[in-house]
């Protein structure tokens, strides 16, 4: 796998004054990256590795908490005056966005999420992170603050050459409709609650 960064500009948000980096992997999909302040010195930055969630990000979908996720994540970015944000395309934990929705579909019938995929013939997780080691890399990140709930993510991360120094817990509010959604993360996928 090799990605490019292509270019890179100016992504004023409510939260702060981001640049916005472009990449493309040579599987044709685009990544991109959010930064604020230098992140390649070597002191640790706080970073999100957040992946596509098409619902939960633009269509303010409560089936789960990717949303309020990435909004936390940029807000204290923000307070810190420094960090990354990772927006990779990797949709449904890596099986789309149609099959995404074939698997809520499922998961409207009883199933939880991990049962819906199975039944879809995936496993509850395909996704990938050997493409953020390279985006850290190109943008000089040494050293990462990680923002998540999943000690799995931490795993692979470091698996995939990432030097994770910590973990920094990443809790936004619930709701009745995603209750089951997290429930089932702390259950089946490891999520710490
Ligand atoms: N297959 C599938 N993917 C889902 C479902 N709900 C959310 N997703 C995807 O799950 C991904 C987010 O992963 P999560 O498991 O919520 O969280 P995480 O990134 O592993 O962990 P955190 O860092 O704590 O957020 C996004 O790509 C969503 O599109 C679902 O019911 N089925
Ligand atoms: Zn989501």
């Amino acid at each position: 796998m090799t990605i490019k960064l292509v270019t890179a500009t100016v992504l004023p948000t409510p939260f702060a004054e981001f640049r916005l980096h472009g990449f493309l992997a040579d599987n044709g999909k685009e990544h991109v990256a959010l930064t604020l302040g230098d992140v390649s010195t070597d002191s640790p930055v706080l970073a999100r590795v957040h992946s596509e969630c098409l619902t939960g990000d633009a269509l303010f979908s409560l089936r789960c908490d990717c949303g309020p996720q990435l909004e936390a994540a940029m807000q204290k970015i923000a307070a810190e005056g420094r960090g990354i944000i990772l927006y990779l395309r990797q949709e449904g934990r890596g099986i789309g966005l149609i099959n995404k929705i074939r698997a809520y579909a499922e998961q409207d019938k009883g199933l939880d999420t991990v049962e819906a995929n199975e039944i879809l013939g995936f496993l509850p997780d395909l996704r990938e992170y050997d493409v953020a080691a390279e985006m850290f890399k190109q943008l000089g990140v040494q050293q990462i603050r990680l923002l998540t709930n999943n000690p799995r993510k931490v795993t692979k991360l470091t698996d995939a050459g990432i030097n994770v120094v910590e973990r920094v817990q990443h809790r936004v509010k619930t709701s009745s409709y995603n209750q089951r959604y997290l429930a089932t993360k702390a259950d089946k996928l490891g999520h710490l609650p």
